[in-house]
């Protein structure tokens, strides 16, 4: 069975749910599953490659981008709605060489696996919806940003907050917010031009490394919160329509530190804090 179809099984099956470094940091059996699929896959083709993936860091992995050509790899984004049924989970796979963590990285895959939709882009080949090119939309207006579900309950609520009470700096430059619960497919709207800007503190570099080229291969920007330019490892990231829609965002937003992925990040969570069936 190929890996969509398993995240399909799953979505509408009882699930044992783990818990990782919060209430709101959820693992499945699929999470792992999916993982396990695509990096043996991808080894059998191409042996000496290296990975950064979601469950493999909790599990212990370092978060260590070398030379090397690196997989990037978030097995279900959105694992919290993945639980609970609502219907927006994505696998997404970012590929990077000479430790680019930087956008456009060499190419990137969102697959919105209910929707059954597959964004992707390649570096200088422009990005594409289910074979479509993609556009972002050069305007300003419609924000997609996520509360956070970051172990530190400050920065999730900072994230919180932000989702809910937009501060009235933003509101030049944004008439309506949504949050789909999956960073990857929030921030591919941006490429859709569907939404005009996505920003997010405290997400990790497996959430955004593919939709970051999507979103710059479709014409928009991506950058990092406080205006510098993009770094997948720093936790931080603006996507937009347009340069000037980004440093407007980058001006009124309210950054808060966040430790980086590649920092001390051999960090095992295996075993996590707790086990529900949903
Ligand atoms: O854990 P996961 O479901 O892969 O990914 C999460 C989703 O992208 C969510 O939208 C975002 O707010 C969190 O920061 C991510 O951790
Ligand atoms: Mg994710
Ligand atoms: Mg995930």
């Amino acid at each position: 069975m190929c890996f969509p179809q398993i995240i399909l099984n799953a979505f509408k099956q009882q699930k044992q749910v783990h818990l990782k470094s919060s209430q709101a940091d959820l693992v499945t059996e699929t999470d792992l599953r999916v993982e396990t699929i695509l990096k043996s896959a991808i080894r059998d083709k191409y042996p000496v490659h290296r990975f950064i993936g979601e469950e493999s860091v909790a599990a212990g992995e370092c978060v260590e981008l070398t030379d090397s050509p690196t997989w990037i790899i978030d097995p279900i984004d959105g694992t919290a709605n993945f639980v609970h049924r609502f219907p927006f989970v994505a696998i997404s796979i970012a590929f990077t060489v000479n430790k680019q963590v930087k956008a456009p990285m060499e190419f990137g895959i969102v697959y919105s696996c209910v929707e059954d939709k597959l964004f992707y882009a390649q570096k200088g080949r422009g990005a594409f919806l289910n074979g479509e090119p993609l556009n972002a939309s050069g305007q300003e207006g419609g924000i997609t940003c996520e509360p956070d579900s970051d172990d530190d309950d400050e920065v999730r609520w900072q994230g919180l907050s932000g989702l809910c009470c937009i501060p009235d700096d933003m509101l030049c430059v944004c008439f309506s917010v949504r949050a789909l619960g999956t960073a990857a497919v929030d921030m591919c709207q941006v490429a859709t031009g569907g939404a005009d800007a996505y920003y997010h503190i405290g997400m990790h570099c497996w959430d955004i490394a593919a939709s970051s080229i999507i979103v710059q291969e479709a014409g928009g920007v991506v950058m990092d919160t406080d205006g510098s330019p993009f770094d997948m490892m720093s936790r931080r990231v603006i996507a937009a329509s347009s340069t000037a829609v980004a440093n407007r965002i980058s001006q009124v937003i309210q950054a808060f530190p966040c430790r980086r992925d590649d920092e001390d990040q051999c960090r095992c969570i295996c075993g996590g804090k707790g086990v529900n069936s949903v």
